[in-house]
């Protein structure tokens, strides 16, 4: 490995790369301390550019959102050329080539991903985020084949909260809401309820409510809000896309109506639960144990340190073991302390 990477080496022993984009790859990796798989996402300060920003936007973001259908950051680190976001690892791959492989979903599968999907937005926009890129491609797949949230280098906590206004104009256009590629000032909450629609028409049409191979023609497709609806969408589905693409933000549902539309809770007693199963308080007895022993500290003087929250090494090893007791494996760092 080039010397660049010593740091993070350290603590992960890096493999092969898993994905790469714009300005940054991925690679996968392996916890020394615990052994857990994981995703770091590296990247080049001086490629970054004027994007650098955006990274520290959804590095903050990721410190805060904890949620079972959101991608977990586990460690941060920076060099001076370099910062390495360590990830949580969905082997799945992006919902994207799962929806191409199969053509379309069944309406049932279907449901059962935008339940998660709805349950993550929820989320973040209690936590005071919209991410504002909503795709398949953000989707990807852990693997108990099922969703979580990634890429929130668009996303935006309003200073004002989130019925502040925002106007800043981002994301994938087949994605984005009228009144975003219009240029007027939008609300992120809305705005991302509409790009949910069109996830939820391409789920279970797997091709898009709007298209075009010109992005004129595709923004007036997208501002005169009329898409073809496929023979085999059901009433409640078509009811459902109906009211999360109007194109006037104002008569959308919003996404505390869509927790408990009819499609969405057919088949069960409740509104979809949105609370992330994580609580940042209470820190696990068997994890701590376990790092006092290792790192020689006393319980007490471990569970203060982990409640930093420094998204160090401590903060990774507490998460990547909790992770282990999560999947019925031994509570356990490997290497002697
Ligand atoms: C907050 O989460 C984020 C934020 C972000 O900016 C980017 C990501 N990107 C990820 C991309 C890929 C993976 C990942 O785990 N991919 C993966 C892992 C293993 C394998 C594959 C993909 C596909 N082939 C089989 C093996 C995780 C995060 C997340």
């Amino acid at each position: 490995m080039p010397t660049p990477y010593r740091p993070i080496e350290e603590y992960y022993q890096l493999r092969h790369t898993i994905g790469s984009g714009g300005f940054a790859k991925v690679k996968l990796a392996h916890h020394i301390l615990t052994g857990e798989k994981v995703a770091v996402k590296i990247m080049d300060k001086a490629a970054l550019g004027p994007d650098l920003p955006r990274v520290q936007i959804e590095i903050e973001a990721m410190k805060t959102l904890t949620h079972q259908h959101v991608c977990k950051l586990y460690q941060v680190l920076e060099t001076d050329t370099k910062i390495f976001m360590v990830l949580e690892y969905c082997p799945g791959g992006e919902l994207f080539d799962y929806i191409v492989a199969k053509d379309r979903l069944p309406e049932e599968e279907a449901r059962v991903f935008f339940r998660q999907i709805v349950s993550a937005v929820a989320y973040i926009h209690t936590e005071g985020y919209a991410h504002r890129d909503l795709k398949p491609e953000n989707l990807l797949l852990d693997e108990t084949h099922n969703l979580k949230l990634i890429d929130f280098g668009l996303c935006a906590k309003p200073k004002g909260g989130m019925d502040h206004q925002l106007s800043t104009c981002c994301g994938s256009p087949a994605y984005a809401a009228p009144e975003l590629i219009q240029g007027d000032e939008y609300l992120g909450a809305e705005a991302d309820v509409w790009s949910m629609g069109v996830l939820l028409y391409a789920l279970m049409c797997g091709f898009l409510p709007f298209d075009d191979d010109n992005v004129g023609a595709l923004y007036r497709k997208i501002r005169k809000g009329q898409y073809e609806v496929p023979d085999w969408l059901s009433p409640q589905s078509v009811d459902l896309i109906n009211v999360m693409l109007q194109v006037n933000p104002k008569c959308r549902i919003n996404v505390k109506e869509l927790l408990c539309h009819p499609w969405l809770t057919e088949g069960l007693a409740e509104p979809i639960d949105f609370r992330t199963k994580y609580s940042n308080n209470h820190i696990d007895e068997d994890c701590i144990t376990e790092m006092s022993i290792h790192f020689k500290k006393s319980k007490n003087t471990m569970l203060d340190i982990i409640k930093d929250w420094k998204y160090d090494d401590i903060t990774a090893t507490y998460f990547l073991l909790l992770n282990k007791k999560r999947r019925g494996k031994p509570c356990r760092i490997l290497v002697p302390p």
